[in-house]
């Protein structure tokens, strides 16, 4: 693929479609399609904006895919998520993604060929090989197989002495899982043992509380993880990461789990990360690992008190930023995401405004822009973050900044200085996350209002809009049988989805600005979120890059 300064930015005009229309592209996080019953809460929730626009159907409302190879994941069993979603939705077309990238490396073996591999393995002959990661099957940050690929191999290829930091998940997975993905590594760091290496968990926590928060909205999270895994500091010790989890969890679920260290016979920890070791962040996916990659890697560095900042060989599972080139050393390359939408839009003088909360601002600009940080052309582009609440989960605040957000994108549209102004919207997944279903509902209602809050500027300018969604989440908040039928536990209790699903999410268009005759086709009956960018390229006014996946819409004459 040509690099970014050979290519050709400029766009052919659409030969339909007029330019110089403000467009409020609108992505609901977590917002998929499902059957109307009591745990779609989107369906209880009173959501009148999103309910008019369905009434467009087919021809201004329809369902995309969005998970699976649609977004460049390995299997049609696999979740979409935000990373893949958005990723998809501003570079217009599929990429293979990290889960995939780490599955093909691990199976051909070229992962440990790489020069990522042969740095760390320098460290194998007299210091440790600590790896940190997200502990599930999830498949959206990591994957608890490639994590054991990974300790055999670098087992077989001379690691004498491995310390593993676990983060529990229980947002990905069900909440209480973690229990069996640490039994089963604690299986796998056995034989390892049996094999001459000395291989244990050294520390641990939950991802949401500790090491896994994003886009630097509490670097407390990471803290507490550096603690646990660099000085071997926790707040809990135990001998046993089992006993650590099954005791923890009588007071916290997976997520949020406080951080613990294993201790040896004599109270010390067995593994804190010293001059020498070598260090691999075994997630795959960006957004949150970027923030202890920064610790792991920078020298200067004021975010907290590091205390020790060992000499270590650290690499990522990937590059986490490429922008950045952050981390320096990693094991497998990510997917090169080039000529994204944006880049190409702004390049043909579209002006641009994005705007989410902390923990969803690096999806509309860093995922949306092919994981890559900052605007392209800072004079045509303005990015607008709005400070997400600090150590809460967000069913305790479900509304959280949809209303900020939403009157953000108001006068973003109204002020006349932006063509595209693009919002993502985080309250059915952030809340539909925490399987709190009650809350879940006062989520999904407060989207629906800041969607009419951009939709109504978008009336007053004649603009038009794109609304649609990145993944699934609060329209389905338990877990099924092949039927659809709510599965209960053991104890007879139901039991609650906190992930993502594989659900089609909604697309829909309008708005006065919108030529008369544009209408879904309906020779795409497959498309995904892929398809978004050329749709919106052309209702900016442009054809497409060739490559890119079809667009969604066609013009007929009335
Ligand atoms: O990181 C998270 O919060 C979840 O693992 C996935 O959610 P997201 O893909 O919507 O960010
Ligand atoms: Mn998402
Ligand atoms: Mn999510």
């Amino acid at each position: 693929m040509a690099s970014s300064g050979q290519v050709s930015w400029k766009l052919e005009d659409h030969p339909k479609l007029p330019k110089g229309k403000t467009i409020a592209v609108v992505v609901l996080d977590g917002w998929g399609e499902y059957k109307p019953d009591q745990y779609n809460c989107i369906h209880v929730a009173q959501t009148p904006t999103m309910d008019s626009l369905k009434q467009g159907a087919p021809e201004k409302w329809r369902l995309i895919r969005a998970h699976g190879t649609a977004v460049g994941l390995p299997t049609e069993d696999d979740m979409g998520n935000s990373e893949v979603g958005h990723n998809a939705l501003g570079a217009g077309r599929i990429f293979a993604q990290g889960a995939k990238l780490v599955d093909l490396a691990l199976a051909s073996g070229k992962i440990y060929d790489g020069e990522g591999f042969k740095y760390i393995s320098e460290s194998f002959g007299n210091a440790t090989l600590h790896l940190i990661g997200l502990l599930s099957d999830g498949g959206v940050h990591s994957r608890l197989d490639q994590l054991q690929l990974l300790l055999k191999g670098a087992g077989e290829r001379g690691a004498k002495r491995i310390r593993v930091h676990i983060l529990t998940d229980g947002r990905d997975v069900l909440d209480g899982s973690s229990v069996g993905f640490v039994e089963t590594l604690e299986n796998d760091l056995a034989q390892l043992r049996g094999k001459g290496v000395d291989a244990r968990i050294a520390s641990g926590g939950g991802r949401m509380y500790v090491t896994m928060d994003r886009y630097e909205n509490d670097w407390n999270v990471v803290k507490r993880g550096w603690d646990a895994q660099v000085l071997g500091e926790a707040p809990h010790k135990f001998t046993s990461a089992v006993e650590a989890v099954k005791k923890l969890r009588e007071n916290a679920n997976d997520q949020y789990l406080p951080p613990f260290v294993i201790v040896d016979e004599n109270n010390k920890a067995v593994g804190p990360i010293v001059d020498g070791d070598a260090v691999v962040t075994v997630n795959f996916r960006a957004d949150r690992m970027v923030m202890l990659a920064k610790a792991l890697e920078y020298q200067d560095f004021d975010k907290f008190d590091r205390v020790r900042f060992p000499k270590i060989r650290y690499a990522g599972m990937l590059q986490y930023d490429g922008e950045l080139k952050l981390p320096s050393r990693y094991l497998v390359s990510p997917p090169e995401i080039d000529r994204t939408s944006g880049e190409y839009l702004v390049h043909n003088g579209v002006r641009t405004f994005a705007c989410s909360e902390t923990v969803k601002f690096g999806h509309v600009t860093f995922f949306w822009n092919g994981n890559r940080s900052g605007c392209f052309k800072p004079e045509m582009e303005e990015y607008v973050e709005i400070p997400s609440d600090v150590g809460i989960t967000f069913n305790v605040q479900p509304k959280m900044k949809a209303l900020e957000i939403g009157e953000k994108a108001r006068d973003a549209i109204l002020s006349g200085k932006f063509d595209q102004v693009r919002v993502n919207i985080p309250n059915g997944d952030m809340v539909g996350h925490t399987g709190d279903i009650e809350a879940t509902v006062v989520a999904c209602k407060a989207a629906d209002d800041s969607v009419k809050l951009i939709l109504d500027a978008i009336e007053k300018v004649g603009g038009i809009y794109v609304v649609t969604a990145d993944h699934g989440n609060a329209e389905d908040m338990v877990k099924r049988n092949k039927s659809g039928e709510p599965l209960k536990d053991k104890d007879g209790n139901l039991q609650i989805l906190t992930s993502h699903t594989c659900q089609p999410v909604p697309i829909a268009i309008g708005g006065p600005g919108l030529t008369p005759g544009v209408r879904f086709r309906n020779d795409v009956p497959n498309g995904g979120l892929a398809n978004v960018a050329a749709t919106v390229m052309n209702l900016h006014g442009y054809v497409a890059p060739s490559d890119y996946e079809p667009t969604l819409i066609e013009v007929v004459s009335n």
